[in-house]
């Protein structure tokens, strides 16, 4: 089935880190064609409108940006329900409101309702793949990736392991977490748009013998990715320096059991060592920046800058971090990305942020030829964005001159209010009430 969607196209080709604003490809009018689910062109309308059939729907979403669905690579769909928990910083945080909330997953009917409000506001907010963490429970991934089959959207998660360091409600073992994850793995690493990631909480939830059965997935299932925590509160590495004596850097605690490698995504990476940047780029890890939880928890300011330092450069990602973050919404998101980066004296570009949100992350994942762009084969997935969505909005974008402008604007100002729809595999899956 061939469908059409019509506005003002804009996506990446490369990375305009790299190439400038000779990364971006913006069609003025422009038109999306996707077959059954994926791209079979993008370009100027003038041009495409004629190789359609007469009959073809098209969806005319003029005068609206169309850019790749957001990706998040790091969120919490537990933690729904913890988002501004008050006056706390990470280890407090964890025990006095996240650990108390994750118990609730053991039941099943509590995980499905909170997976659908969750794959909801992600569609309201315009993301459609997210890399997730699930509860120790099972049956927290099960509810999770039921869910997302049943919308169709392309979706990354993984039970969390965790066997020490928490209530023992929430505790596995190494070997049920080993037996439990390998489980998942098998009933839904691949299946339709589901992707497993296994998942190690953190190194003060596991033990050693933990770390090691998370290692031993890793090298049994290397088309899986592998997500995890680290260096994101000085309290925390105190701990850990504590729990793992023998290792004199957090991320050689990682590496040591094989969970450092270029499909390790490491959430925060906040203050790192000298040392840690040269272990962690020497094996092509990823570095998942989330801005809101960051200055929200008071843990510290990710350093973009020192991450590009060509003498060790560290891959990134970008991410909301729910419930640590603060917003759903990958557009306020990169605005607080740009305020963390402004406090340090680094800047970021509106280019480098839209990248950062579609085909940066899609790198980062290694999901570049599925998702985050339009380029031919992609998998239709799409968000319709307005940039005038709020009257403050709309009269800030009178003065905007040139799409660099727009897409700071939306940065800046925008979020939900500013997702007018949002296209899973070229299905309508979110359309904003009308004002
Ligand atoms: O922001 C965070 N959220 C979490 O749930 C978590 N667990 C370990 N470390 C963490 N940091
Ligand atoms: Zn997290």
């Amino acid at each position: 089935m061939i469908k059409a969607i019509r506005g003002r196209l804009l996506w990446y080709a490369s990375d305009p880190e790299q190439d400038g604003a000779a990364a971006r490809r913006y069609h003025e009018d422009g038109l999306l064609v996707v077959a059954d689910g994926v791209i079979r062109a993008a370009g100027d309308a003038a041009d495409l409108l004629r190789t359609l059939p007469q009959d073809t729907p098209i969806a005319d979403h003029r005068p609206h940006l169309v850019v790749p669905g957001f990706i998040d690579a790091h969120i919490h769909y537990p933690q729904t329900q913890v988002v501004a928990s008050y006056g706390a910083t990470l280890l407090d945080w964890l025990e006095r409101y996240t650990f108390v909330e994750e118990q609730r997953f053991a039941d099943a009917g509590h995980a499905a309702e909170a997976a659908r409000f969750f794959l909801d506001e992600l569609l309201r907010n315009g993301t459609t793949t997210a890399c997730v963490y699930c509860t120790v429970h099972p049956g927290s991934a099960e509810a999770f990736f039921a869910e997302s089959e049943r919308r169709g959207t392309r979706m990354l998660a993984g039970k969390l392991m965790m066997d020490r360091g928490a209530p023992p409600a929430l505790l596995d073992t190494a070997e049920s977490g080993y037996r439990d994850t390998r489980a998942l793995i098998e009933r839904w690493h691949g299946r339709g748009r589901q992707l497993y990631v296994i998942s190690p909480r953190f190194a003060l939830t596991s033990s050693e013998a933990q770390l090691e059965a998370a290692g031993r997935l890793a090298r049994e299932h290397p088309g899986c990715l592998v997500q995890t925590h680290i260096s994101e509160n000085l309290r925390e590495i105190e701990a850990v320096a504590a729990l793992y004596p023998a290792d004199r850097l957090y991320a050689a605690i990682y590496d040591r059991f094989g969970l450092l490698g270029p499909r390790s995504l490491l959430g925060h990476c906040l203050h790192l060592a000298e040392e840690e940047f040269g272990l962690i780029h020497a094996r092509g890890a990823v570095a998942v920046f989330c801005p809101t939880s960051n200055t929200f928890l008071g843990s510290g300011l990710f350093d973009w800058g020192r991450m590009r330092d060509p003498r060790h450069p560290i891959r990134i990602a970008v991410a909301t971090d729910i419930g640590g973050g603060t917003s759903y919404s990958m557009l306020a998101t990169m605005g607080e990305a740009y305020k963390v980066l402004h406090l340090q004296g680094q800047s970021l570009s509106p280019d480098a942020a839209f990248h950062a949100m579609t085909r940066g992350n899609a790198v980062a994942l290694g999901l570049e030829d599925l998702v985050g762009s339009f380029g031919p084969g992609h998998e239709g997935d799409a968000v319709v964005l307005d940039s005038a969505a709020t009257p403050a909005m709309a009269r800030r974008r009178v003065r905007i001159r040139t799409i660099e402008e727009e897409l700071f604007l939306l940065t800046t100002m925008g979020d939900d209010r500013s997702v007018v729809a949002t296209y899973v595999a070229g299905e309508l899956a979110h359309r904003r009430a009308a004002p």
